[in-house]
């Protein structure tokens, strides 16, 4: 591992980072609280960039305040971002930026504000109206720090040509050199940092300066050691500087936080140097402590616009939904004695029910080093149900309740976020479990019951699993429209007519397919690989419910302790088929968009990283068949056994009554992800205080694809073979294209964390790992953080991070935007989305919907459509020969499934509406 990288925490015991070796901070005492943090308000103009969190987090390491972040389309003007202020100031509320100040105690801008940080993002400064004239009005006397965007923006406000660098460069470490001269040598903003550093890169453009002019408005401060553009600027009198890179980057992080640190103390010097703030000046000079003085007044307090106070900050981010309703209760089961198999399980009792699922770790028993994680699997089969139609589904639009097939609630105007909260939400956690036994010689269903209440801090350890019911499901890839919304809300922007014109662009998806869907777990099966227990997780809201699932878990635990190892009724077949499967037949999944015309998008995808649209774009195709009509389930068995991965799952939708309900729904999910999306859970790792209230947040972005040797005989290895499969893990490990892929995935996920996890909590405990599956060798980072799950929830975590990054590329809502018009407006639905649980006990576990089969019943219902949807991430690195050999490689992992069970054929057990109107479930019998 390169030693740029030394600095990440491989310790994950490591809450807060270290900072031993560097330079104490340099600040006088007044300024310092308890903490040794800097009461400083700051302001951080977000460009909608995909590492401003990261910014934020370090800033707040630093500062008493965590910066006040404002979308840079809140207006379009200095004046218009001081009435911006004006109302937040006045409307301060629960989660808003400004919940760390206390109402009234803001009265204007001016006297708010100690330093502006102008954010990195896509486009170029010419675009960023606010920002330029923040630099341009801005009391001459703030300091001002602009970062890679923002340091365009600077240079092009000074007058220097912001044109195309020599080559775009994202996602690299590079060595940069301070440039020497006596005035930089004074330069408060590098105190202390050496001539020589390693930055991180991400960028297409670059400031041009003007070496012959005589009295140059900038002056460099750092140039790239490869290509010589300019690192580093700042203006010759005014405190506005400028970096290039990007200090937030992890593979800044030896020596960037110390430059933001530096940018702060200055900020703190300009507090000293200034009696009153609003005495600034527009001649200036450094001072003896390097720090400019004010003598000129140029901004002065704009009235409180009483009009707009009126809207409130609730309204325009849709305020949190805390129902006061009681927890429901939680009661677990350990059943002892039984062989029975999730395999056997789902298909004897759970998948013709017309709603069932199986979270299913489905390599746990062929890998054995298998995280504690994925050791579980959890099934079930639910009576109801939630389906979700989002923005691009405008017809239908809104959630649907459903209890078997009755509709019970149909909320127009919600969104499943905001749905899902309702139960989800810190004050709704349950907080333990009954553990249920019954005594064996006790013939009554309802009698003989021993209960004993275990607290949820000491349940996790006593079964090993976090889940105790609650919603199984998925969000599609649409549902981006509403964490889209959710952030701009947040950060009081959404409203510039570029933005809006872009939301209008919506996607055309399956109308079988919801856009997010959810079963209530009420009733469920969890199985541990390793050791085989079982467990039955019931959930009661009423007590009838609970009386009910008392009847449900003894009736079940009798059933199953009978129940010896036997074949699955499938399982020769399905063998059989795997023998004979040929590995150079060409799949009969046809691309949605041919080789051509996937070349032509990959040259957009270059075009746009060129210009400065983008860092790296996760371009995706859908790969389509005709399957004629059987069990979707069979499917999902061969899959499980061809493709054995972590995070695998099947989600079955109403494929037996198609027709008998109130939405046309219909589809099963047949999934083999390698890749956890988020997950949020309890954990040893943090520290002790308050443990009950800390959560930890896990982030398994795997970005890096390289394919796998194919051993001639299948399942037997050569020497050889193994040798040159491991040449093929080293060179993925140290391929530049694949380390900046992975490296610019962490460095957004670090910021979708940060901006719900605690300060200084969110690190990057694995960098750069390799994970081999049955088809490719993958490059994975583990991000985790902390949250306090008092006030934050695993629905927040969502909004925060949703879609993963490894599917949309950074900065992220811009290059979905302009993926969108690259994919040609076809939606992508489930595939790129997540599914998996949100407990009630405030855990969860989503993965990334890739490597997977949605299938949706032809107009006929004599067969299946099904769709495979595959893709990869173009960077600068890429290459067009090789991006459709990818996107295909990754989509052969299951267009083979699809071919073997295509070939299988129907049997006459592949009716499931004649299996369910036959067939009396004695596991699903409510009573
Ligand atoms: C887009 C897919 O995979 C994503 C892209 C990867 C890559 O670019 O290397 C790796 C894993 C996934 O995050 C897919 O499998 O369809
Ligand atoms: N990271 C950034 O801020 C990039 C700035 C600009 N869009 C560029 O590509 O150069």
């Amino acid at each position: 591992m390169s030693s740029i990288f030394t600095s990440v925490a491989e310790d994950d015991h490591q809450y807060h980072r270290k900072s031993e070796g560097k330079p104490k901070l340099d600040t006088s005492s007044q300024h310092k609280t308890k903490e040794d943090k800097l009461d400083l308000r700051l302001l951080l103009i977000d460009h909608y960039d995909s590492f401003t969190y990261n910014l934020v987090d370090l800033l707040a390491q630093i500062c008493v305040h965590p910066p006040i972040v404002v979308a840079a389309d809140v207006a379009t003007s200095w004046e218009g971002l001081e009435k911006h202020l004006q109302l937040l100031l006045s409307t301060t509320s629960e989660d808003t930026p400004f919940q760390n100040y206390q109402q009234g105690e803001l009265t204007s801008l001016v006297d708010l504000l100690d330093g502006i940080v102008l954010s990195p993002g896509p486009g170029r400064p010419d675009q960023a109206p606010l920002s330029l004239d923040i630099v341009r009005k801005a009391p001459s006397n703030l300091p001002i720090l602009g970062v890679c965007l923002g340091h365009q923006i600077l240079g092009h406000v000074y007058g220097a040509n912001v044109t195309l660098a020599p080559n775009p460069i994202h996602g690299q470490v590079q060595a940069i050199r301070r440039v020497n001269g006596e005035e930089n040598d004074e330069d408060p903003l590098w105190k202390n940092i050496p001539h020589f550093i390693n930055v991180t890169r991400y960028h297409s453009l670059q400031v041009l300066l003007d070496y012959n002019k005589e009295s140059p408005l900038l002056i460099p401060t750092a140039l790239a050691e490869n290509d010589n553009v300019v690192m580093g600027l700042r203006h010759h009198l005014l405190p506005h500087f400028g970096v290039q890179f990007h200090p937030e980057s992890i593979g800044s992080s030896t020596w960037g936080p110390e430059l933001l640190r530096n940018f702060c103390n200055l900020c703190v010097a300009r507090q000293d140097s200034n009696t009153t703030t609003t005495q600034a000046t527009r001649q200036m000079t450094w001072n003896t402590s390097g720090i400019l003085d004010s003598q000129e007044n140029t901004v002065s307090p704009l009235p409180v616009l009483k009009e707009l106070i009126q809207a409130t900050i609730s309204t325009r981010t849709g305020s949190i939904h805390t129902t006061t309703r009681s927890p429901p209760r939680v009661f677990l089961h350990r059943i002892e004695y039984t062989e029975m198999e999730p395999e056997i399980l789902m298909q004897t009792y759970l998948v013709n029910e017309p709603y069932n699922f199986w979270l299913d770790s489905a390599n746990a028993e062929t890998n054995k080093s298998s995280s504690q994680q994925t050791m579980y699997s959890i099934l079930g089969a639910a009576k109801t149900r939630v389906e979700y139609y989002g923005k691009e589904k405008n017809d239908r639009r809104g959630i649907y309740v459903f209890e078997e097939e009755a509709l019970k609630l149909h909320l127009p105007d919600t969104d499943v976020l905001t749905y899902l909260e309702q139960y989800h939400n810190p004050r709704r956690l349950t907080e333990g479990a009954t553990i249920l036994s019954f005594e064996k010689k006790c013939a009554d269903e309802r009698g003989c019951i021993t209960k004993l209440f275990v607290p949820e801090t000491e349940l996790s350890q006593q079964v090993g699993f976090g889940f105790r019911g609650g919603h199984v499901g998925y969000l599609g890839y649409e549902t981006r429209h509403d964490t889209t919304s959710y952030l701009e809300a947040y950060e009081g922007g959404g409203t510039a007519p570029t933005r809006k014109e872009k939301s209008r662009l919506s996607s055309s998806t399956d109308p079988h397919v919801p856009t997010a869907a959810f079963l209530w777990a009420d009733r469920s099966y969890v199985y541990n690989h390793r050791n085989r227990e079982w467990y039955l997780v019931g959930v009661a809201e009423t007590s009838d419910d609970e009386s009910a699932v008392l009847v449900w878990m003894k009736r079940t635990s009798q059933l199953l302790r009978r129940s010896f190892k036997k074949p699955l009724s499938s399982d020769s077949r399905l063998y059989q088929q795997l023998g004979n499967l040929k590995y150079t037949r060409p799949v009969m999944c046809k691309p949605n968009r041919s080789r051509g015309k996937y070349d032509r998008n990959f040259d957009s995808c270059i075009e746009y990283i060129r210009q400065g649209d983008s860092y790296e774009l996760c371009l995706t195709n859908q790969l389509e068949a005709d399957v004629p009509k059987q069990n979707p389930f069979e499917l999902y068995q061969i899959l499980r056994r061809h493709n054995p991965a972590p995070y695998s799952a099947y989600f079955h939708w109403n494929i037996g009554n198609q027709g008998n309900t109130n939405t046309p729904s219909a589809f099963a999910i047949c999934c083999s992800s390698p890749e956890r999306f988020v997950s949020v859970k309890p954990d040893g790792i943090v520290p002790v205080v308050n443990k009950n209230n800390k959560r930890l947040v896990e982030a398994k972005p795997i970005k890096g694809t390289c394919a796998r040797v194919i051993p001639a005989q299948y399942g037997q290895w050569t020497e050889q073979e193994k040798r040159d499969d491991l040449m093929r893990v080293e060179a993925l490990r140290s391929s530049l294209k694949d380390r900046a892929e992975n490296l610019m995935i962490v460095d957004l996920l670090r910021n979708d964390l940060s901006r719900v996890c605690e300060t200084g909590s969110v690190h990057v405990a694995k960098l750069m790992e390799i994970e081999s599956y049955a088809s490719v060798h993958q490059m994975v980072s583990t991000i985790r953080g902390v949250i306090d799950s008092s006030t934050r929830s695993c629905i927040d975590v969502l909004k925060s991070s949703f879609p993963g990054g490894s599917m949309t590329g950074a900065p992220k809502l811009r290059t979905m935007e302009l993926l969108d018009e690259i994919e040609e407006g076809v939606g992508r639905g489930p595939y790129s989305g997540c599914l998996g649980y949100i407990s009630l006990n405030g855990d969860m576990d989503m993965n990334i919907i890739i490597r997977s089969a949605v299938l949706t019943p032809s107009s006929d219902n004599v067969s299946w459509k099904v769709r495979v949807g595959a893709g990869g991430a173009i960077t600068a690195l890429s290459e067009r020969a090789s991006e459709y050999d990818e996107m295909l490689l990754k989509a052969s992992a299951v267009t083979k499934a699809v071919e073997v069970w295509g070939r299988a054929g129907p049997t006459d057990s592949d009716n499931p509406q004649t299996v369910t109107s036959t067939f009396k479930n004695p596991l699903q019998i409510r009573v």
